[in-house]
């Protein structure tokens, strides 16, 4: 039976990188993903019609018109409240391509050794190989533009500042720009692209597809192995060699399962496991169990979809590709596309606006918009609030197995209600403004913050915390050698989309777990 020096629990984004540093170095590397294959280039078979090497993971444009493909159906994980990609890959495959450089700031929560001088160098060994674009189109234009042309008109009069993210990614308060995408040679890029290539190039890296973690298998405070299901269902215990490590990525809604899964956690969630006449996991001795408050401090970006009419004559002329246009595509942007050029290698996000908001107290949020045009005439705003934002949920687990949150993580305080209100209250006055070309969906000139209220808000799938319990080389305190790297050790909410932060803290994380030293063989 094989053993192995690194098990990597899940495929996602901090998965496959922590995996392929552990690999480049010659030890042997087990990485397990439940999902199955997703680009052409991993095997994967949901080709689109008008393309028979490229799956709709690889197509930039699908990347938020997932929902409307039938055959994504399955991608999504069945056991958790949030979305989130059960897939190779996981959430860098299902994602919107939105590639958002942390800011310096968005550290200053982590632990000392993580701050932003220290993960600088993993940051800029991650940029090297997966740098993500402001310009994804090949023949150097940009297609699609009216929410663009739209909403820098009526930014205009604000002394707002276009940047360029890539270089800049610290200019995040009246600032705006062309979405950086996470697009390469006019396919997604990611880490199934940037890094696992270079692991499964390696003989001592094993990939192995439909296969679902379920614990680690633990004696006190050491780890030997971790418990696996196959598709069909049947269990194996896969073993760690001597002086080994497991590393838990299976992202912020499923990390927490696998540690309460392993004894690690609230008494209360293990012992709904330990009750559980479904799941049949084999939990260590009461004891045994560690009390970390795992599962709890999730946090995510409230997502706010402001509809706004567009009331200048000409702009209101300007026209938009539909989801029902990119799905079939024309012959020329077919074309396009086979040339990495045109529409459908661009992300969905159109213009990306932020905004420093400093409420009365003088604490400090941050907002993001990510802008673009659903229907003629109209701009939609994907208003989040971000860094900063102090509101903070609880996920537990069910007898089956299911996630769950006991305690919402959106909104749940005043602050961050008074900084989205601040927000508000700033667009309605440009809306209003003598040069302003839109007006909102609902009550036009007259709307009033509570009309933008009403729209409701929703997730934004930038889950972060719930198992940030881990010492600064991300070992599961109380244990030797259980970690855990994805973006569920992300102390507190980036400014930016979570995927490129959750890279970097893989790349930090994997120099220092190499650090401790080699498995003894
Ligand atoms: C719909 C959507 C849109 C998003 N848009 C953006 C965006 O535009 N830009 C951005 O920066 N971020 C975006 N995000 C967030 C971003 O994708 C995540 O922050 C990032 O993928 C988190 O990485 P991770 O490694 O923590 O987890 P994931 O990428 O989710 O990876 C976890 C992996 O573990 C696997 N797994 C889970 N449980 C098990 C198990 N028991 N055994 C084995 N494998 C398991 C999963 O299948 C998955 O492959 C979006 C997320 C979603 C869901």
């Amino acid at each position: 039976e094989p053993s192995y020096d690194y098990i990597v629990a899940g495929a996602g984004a901090a998965g496959i990188v922590v995996a392929q540093r552990f690999a480049e170095t010659g030890a042997s590397v087990l990485l397990l993903e439940r999902g199955g294959p997703s680009t052409f280039a991993t095997g994967g078979t949901s080709t689109v019609s008008w393309n028979d090497t490229a799956t709709i993971y690889d197509i930039p444009a699908y990347g938020h018109q997932l929902n409307f493909i039938p055959e994504a159906d399955g991608v999504w994980c069945s056991d958790t409240p949030g979305l989130a990609g059960c897939i190779l890959g996981g959430g860098s495959v299902v994602n919107g391509l939105q590639w958002v450089k942390p800011a310096t700031w968005d550290f200053e929560d982590f632990p000392a050794g993580w701050k932003w001088d220290n993960v600088a160098t993993a940051a800029a060994r991650l940029y090297e190989r997966n740098p993500g674009t402001s310009l994804p189109s090949a023949d150097g234009k940009y297609y699609d533009q009216a929410a663009y042309q739209i909403l820098t008109k009526q930014l205009a009069p604000y002394g707002w500042r276009e940047v360029d993210s890539l270089v800049e990614p610290d200019a995040k308060d009246k600032t705006y720009y062309h979405p950086a995408d996470n697009v390469q040679d006019g396919l997604r890029s990611g880490p199934v692209r940037t890094y696992l290539p270079l692991a499964e190039a390696k003989k001592n890296f094993k990939l192995q597809l439909n296969t679902k973690v379920i614990r680690a298998v633990r004696t006190n405070a050491t780890i030997t192995g971790v418990e696996v299901e196959d598709a069909s269902g049947s269990r194996q215990i896969v073993r760690l060699a001597q002086g080994g490590k497991v590393i838990l990525s299976a992202g912020a809604m499923s990390t927490p399962r696998l540690l309460f899964n392993s004894g690690i956690g609230p008494a209360e969630q293990i012992r709904v496991v330990q009750q559980s006449k479904t799941t049949n996991v084999t939990l260590p001795d009461e004891l045994q169990w560690i009390n970390l408050p795992v599962g709890k401090n999730i946090q995510d970006h409230p997502l706010f979809r402001l509809v706004w009419n567009v009331t200048d004559p000409d702009l209101s002329k300007l026209t938009s590709l539909s989801t029902a246009q990119f799905l079939n595509p024309t012959a020329e942007q077919v074309e396009q596309f086979a040339k990495g050029s045109g529409p459908l290698v661009q992300g969905s996000i159109r213009l990306n606006l932020w905004q420093k908001i400093t409420n009365q107290d003088g604490s400090v949020r941050y907002i993001e918009s990510m802008n673009f045009v659903r229907a003629n005439g109209t701009v939609l705003m994907g208003a989040t609030l971000t860094h900063g934002a102090d509101s903070r949920g609880e996920l537990g687990i069910y007898p089956n197995g299911t996630t769950y949150f006991v305690k919402q993580p959106l909104l749940q305080t005043a602050g961050d209600r008074e900084a989205v209100e601040n927000f508000f209250r700033q667009i309605l006055d440009y809306a209003r403004g003598p040069e302003s070309v839109l007006e909102y969906s609902r009550g036009g000139r007259d709307a009033t913050v509570e009309d933008l209220w009403a729209g409701g808000w929703d997730s934004a799938r930038h889950f972060t915390g719930g198992a940030a319990v881990v010492d600064v080389d991300a070992r599961v305190y109380g244990t030797e050698n259980l970690f855990v790297v994805d973006a569920s050790v992300i102390p507190s909410l980036p400014t930016g989309n979570s995927m490129a932060i959750t890279m970097v803290v893989a790349e930090r994380a994997a120099e220092r777990i190499l650090a401790l030293g080699k498995a003894k063989r």
